[in-house]
Order: C-alpha cells, then sequence, then structure tokens
C-alpha cells in the first residue's frame, strides 16, 4: 500500500478547526482509494510564537521540506500584532513560503451550480465561471527591499527581476492551454516601473504560446471587472499583492471566502492552504467553513501525490454535499436544508466518501 508523509501546520484562529476537518475526509478517502496518509504536525505562526518564540521554527522548514506535501490552515491574530515585525506570525508566513520557494500561488475561483443562489451577483452573470489566479507568491512589495517604519517614516518598495516575471508567466501559459487558452495578466503599468517591466515579459512569453489569447488589465480595472462579469476570466496572472486582493475578491464571486482552496508550488514541497486568514472574529465557534481547505487537500492529492481519484472523490462529496443543501453558518442564507457546524460538514463530506 502507498504510503505518503504529509506534514500539517494548523496555526492560529480557525486553523486548528478546519485543517482537523480536511484530516478527517483525507483519512476518509485514502481508505477507499487505498492508501495511506502519515501526518507530522509542526508550528507556525503566534502559537509558534508562544511555544518557542519565533513563528518560524527551524524544524517546521526541515520537517516540511523532508515530506511529501503539506497542508496549512492559517496564523495570525490580534494577540500578535503588536510584536516587531520580525517576530510576527505574517513574517513567519512570508519566510516559509521564501523558504519553500513557493512562486507560484494558484487559487481556483470556481462558482458551483449548487451555490449560484450564494453570491451577491445575479446567478446569469456567475453561472459556469471558473477562474485560475495565478498569483506570484515571494517575490514583489511583500518582499522587496529597502523597507522600514522610523514613525516619521515608512516605506516598502516594489520589486520584480526578469526571471522571476518569466517564471510566474510561464505557469500561467501553461495552465492557459490546459483551460481556455485565455491568460489576462493584470499589472499598474500606467503607474509603476515594475509593471511595465511585468507587461513586456508577458508579451514576450505570450511568442512561446501562440494558441493562447494574452490580454493586459491594470489592477484597478480588473477588480471591478471581476465583480462587473468575472466570466470574461480565464487565467489570471499577476503579482503578490494584486493577487492577494483580487483573489479575495474572487471569493464573493464564489459565495464565501470560506470556499476558495489554493497551492503553493515551485521546485520543492508544495504547501496547499485556504486563501482565507485565520478568522480571529469566528474562531473556536465551530462555525467557520471547511471546505476551502478540504479543497486545498483534493488539491493536494491531485498535484502533489497523484492520487487523482481520490481527489476526485473528495470534489464530487463537497458537490453533492452542497447539493444536498447541508450550509456552514457563511452561506446559511443560500437555499439552506441544514445549518452544520465545521465539525459536522467535515463528517458529512467524509460520509458521502464512504
Ligand atoms: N494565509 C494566512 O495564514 C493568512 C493569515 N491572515 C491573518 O489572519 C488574521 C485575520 O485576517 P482577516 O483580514 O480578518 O482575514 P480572514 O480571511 O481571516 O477573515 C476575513 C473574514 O472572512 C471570514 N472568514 C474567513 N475564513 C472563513 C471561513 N473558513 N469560514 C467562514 N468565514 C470565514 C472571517 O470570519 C472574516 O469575517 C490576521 O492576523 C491576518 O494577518 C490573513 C490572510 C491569510
Ligand atoms: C497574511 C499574508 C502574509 C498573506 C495573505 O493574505 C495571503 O496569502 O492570502
Ligand atoms: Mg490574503
Amino acid at each position: 500500500m502507498k504510503r505518503y508523509n504529509i506534514s500539517l501546520i494548523k496555526g492560529d484562529g480557525i486553523g486548528p478547526e478546519i485543517v482537523d476537518e480536511a484530516v478527517k475526509v483525507l483519512d476518509t478517502v485514502a481508505g477507499a482509494c487505498s492508501f495511506t496518509l502519515d501526518y507530522k504536525e509542526y508550528l507556525m505562526g503566534g502559537i509558534a510564537i508562544d511555544e518557542t518564540g519565533v513563528p518560524l521554527p527551524t524544524e517546521t522548514v526541515e520537517g516540511v521540506l523532508k515530506s511529501d506535501a503539506c497542508l496549512f490552515g492559517a496564523i495570525g491574530g490580534e494577540k500578535w500584532d503588536t510584536l516587531p515585525r520580525d517576530l510576527r506570525p505574517e513574517t513567519g508566513l512570508l519566510k516559509f513560503r521564501e523558504e519553500m520557494g513557493v512562486y507560484a500561488n494558484l487559487r481556483p475561483a470556481i462558482v458551483y451550480d449548487e451555490l449560484v443562489n450564494a453570491s451577491t451577483l445575479k446567478p446569469e452573470v456567475i453561472e459556469g465561471c471558473d477562474i485560475m489566479v495565478v498569483r506570484e507568491l515571494i517575490g514583489g512589495i511583500y518582499f522587496g527591499q529597502p523597507r522600514a517604519n522610523d514613525g516619521q517614516k515608512a516605506y516598502n518598495t516594489m520589486v520584480y527581476t526578469k526571471p522571476e516575471i518569466e517564471r510566474i508567466g510561464k505557469q500561467a501559459f501553461e495552465f492557459a492551454m490546459k483551460r481556455d487558452k485565455r491568460v489576462c495578466s493584470v499589472d499598474k503599468a500606467n503607474v509603476l516601473e515594475v509593471s511595465q517591466l511585468w507587461r513586456d515579459t508577458m508579451e514576450e512569453i505570450a511568442k512561446d504560446y501562440p494558441a493562447v489569447e494574452l490580454t493586459h488589465m491594470y489592477v484597478d480595472n480588473a477588480a471591478m471587472q471581476l465583480v462587473r462579469n468575472p466570466k470574461q476570466f480565464d487565467v489570471i496572472v499577476t503579482g503578490n499583492i494584486f493577487g492577494d486582493i483580487l483573489s479575495d475578491t474572487a471569493s464573493m464571486v464564489v459565495g464565501s471566502i470560506g470556499l476558495l482552496p489554493s497551492a503553493s508550488t515551485g521546485d520543492k514541497t508544495a504547501i496547499y492552504e485556504p486563501i482565507h486568514g485565520s478568522a480571529p472574529d469566528i474562531a473556536g465557534q465551530g462555525i467557520a467553513n471547511p471546505i476551502a481547505t478540504i479543497e486545498s487537500a483534493a488539491m493536494m492529492l491531485r498535484y502533489s501525490l497523484g492520487e487523482v481519484e481520490a481527489a476526485s472523490k473528495i470534489e464530487t462529496a463537497i458537490r453533492n454535499v452542497l447539493k444536498d443543501g447541508y450550509r456552514t453558518k457563511d452561506l446559511a442564507a443560500y437555499d439552506a436544508k441544514e445549518v452544520v457546524t465545521t465539525a459536522e460538514m467535515g463528517d458529512i463530506i467524509a460520509n458521502y466518501i464512504k
């Protein structure tokens, strides 16, 4: 029987609640598809600060690098917000992504037929919507030097080198080749030099993909177009900060941020994580939607472990659970037959797999 080593980082806030449900579903599907998952837990974020004094312990990076894939919950919370920047949970996460070399963050935003009434947008505007946001994850303004805040003056720097743009651009075009063959590159080239280089580089890459249509859009317009007519997009490729913002925007096309998964990939171990944060406002109440994390686990099975049948089983179970009207609180207003807790949602999805 095949065995895989999975590193788990539960993190803070709702992190442990949603990762526990994903593990429940993973174990069920592993049983159904005859493979075994061996888990090892690692600390990161606020809990790591509390227990070890740093947001990213060395053992976490070393352990994850040795594993076949990493499932990640979320980090952060008010308790750690006043710490110096280097000690904050978010700094640990950025350092983790950098150490793992996960330059491509793939954030699918797919509207489920079963949830077509869940969006604040009209059903006809979103029906069949299927967008892949390809977000650059280890460059741009979140990482650029110099950066500082002396209490009187603060600055950050947005930097992209051509090779960084080329590697994320190629990923986007490769995805587009397997989809509707349309790439929309989002930037702010009317203002930023870094976006001018981004745009020129995307044009150069496009020459190697004549079957793919490349368009460009300024990020302010892209945010507006996402909620006006999301179906115009197939693959969106963009930098770190723009992708962060646009993917949260896209979640409202789908219905809830609790539904959107992601894969953070590079040349080493990939990280699978919901796009949302630690949601401290709802932590510990059993109302978080675990579907984004369970979908992330399905992406892990598909992309890192090659367990495609198991991934499909999870995806089908989620659709059927939603079709049958089970909803966590975030989606309670949309065709709910029964409003369930985080743990009940995990149980129900697992039962639909059995
Ligand atoms: N990857 C990560 O670990 C991330 C961490 N963060 C951190 O998370 C903390 C909270 O940040 P926020 O800006 O509030 O963003 P957030 O994504 O945690 O929450 C935004 C809103 O969405 C809701 N929400 C999020 N996930 C949900 C789920 N699964 N089910 C139902 N509702 C859900 C929350 O209740 C909240 O009202 C901060 O410390 C932030 O730095 C933020 C984004 C990503
Ligand atoms: C918390 C940040 C470091 C990242 C973020 O918001 C994200 O990756 O979605
Ligand atoms: Mg974000």
